[in-house]
């Protein structure tokens, strides 16, 4: 499929330093030649420790901020000069949002609504009824989960191309969560979106994403479809003569265990004591130890 659509997101090389505070200090490198390509109808989940750069990486492909190495494609313009025709099939909800405080959520969705030609009324009144939003409610007055429900609307309802959500359901209880999270993916499928989303709920994303990317310090470390990953990814305990395939990637070590990416090549390989297969979670305390 992904040889003949055309990327919705594509990331080459790139690399992304904040500048230090002090100018003779050297600056911080939060995005590190980091390459990710996401097609129609993906849905991502994005998963790193606080600090991996998973906020910067949206933040670069929204031209937010500015990447000192490679490029960056955003539905196949540069992002720092995306047109309006761009900009109108992109939706991001960010960590913080957001304004229309002093209006109502029904005004306020009239003023957002104006911005975007395709603005399907029936999913927005649909959602506010499923996050059980009342539209003559002031937005000032609103639960932090109700805002975020709000943001999700906004960013939601013109159904766009690319879907960037930076941990779009931290506060939406286990309900609203659930119910957005297959709407998520109902959406991706339904629209040939491609959407990524941050998330530290790693059940959320084994359930709703069709691909995981792990970022750690900056780099990509792991981009793979999930149900490749619980297969191709082990926990193996070997011996200290062991010698691993070159066909596999050690992505880490601790002792006598092993974390690798077999790539799909079931090598069987001498001096394995034992091999485990790996939830989500399992996966992301493997690699960070
Ligand atoms: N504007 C900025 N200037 C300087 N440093 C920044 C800036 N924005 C982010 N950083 C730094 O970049 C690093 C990555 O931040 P980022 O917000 O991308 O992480 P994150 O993976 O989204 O974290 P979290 O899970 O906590 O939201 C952090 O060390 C942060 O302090």
């Amino acid at each position: 499929m992904e040889a003949e659509q055309q990327p919705v997101l594509r990331f080459n090389h790139v690399s992304k330093t904040f500048a230090a505070k002090h100018k003779s200090a050297a600056g911080h490198a939060v995005l590190v030649d980091l390459s990710i390509t996401l097609y129609p109808g993906m849905v991502v989940g994005l998963l790193g420790q606080n600090g991996a750069g998973k906020s910067t990486l949206m933040r670069c492909a929204l031209g937010i901020v500015g990447i000192e190495q490679g490029d960056i494609s955003t539905l196949g313009e540069p992002p720092t000069a995306l047109s309006i025709q761009a900009k109108e099939r992109i939706g991001y909800v960010p960590q913080q949002p957001f304004g229309y405080e002093g209006f109502t959520i029904d005004k306020a969705l009239e003023l957002h609504r104006s911005f975007y030609p395709n603005w399907d009324m029936t999913l927005e009144q649909d959602w506010l009824k499923r996050f059980d939003l009342d539209a003559s409610q002031a937005v000032q007055k609103l639960s932090v989960g109700q805002r975020q429900s709000l943001a999700l609307i906004m960013a939601m309802a013109y159904r766009p191309t690319l879907l960037l959500l930076d941990e779009p359901v931290a506060s939406l209880d286990p309900i609203a969560r659930r119910q957005f999270m297959s709407d998520l993916f109902d959406l991706a499928l339904d629209s040939g979106s491609a959407v990524l989303f941050s998330s530290h709920i790693t059940s959320d994303l084994e359930r709703v994403a069709s691909h995981v990317a792990l970022i750690k310090k900056g780099q990509l470390v792991l981009f793979k479809e999930i149900d490749a990953l619980r297969e191709e990814v082990k926990l193996l305990t070997i011996s200290d003569d062991t010698q691993l395939p070159s066909s596999y990637r050690l992505l880490n070590q601790t002792g006598q265990n092993v974390l690798v990416d077999t790539q799909g090549y079931p090598d069987i390989i001498a001096g394995v004591q034992s091999e485990k297969s790996l939830n989500l979670e399992q996966l992301f305390m493997e690699l960070h130890r």
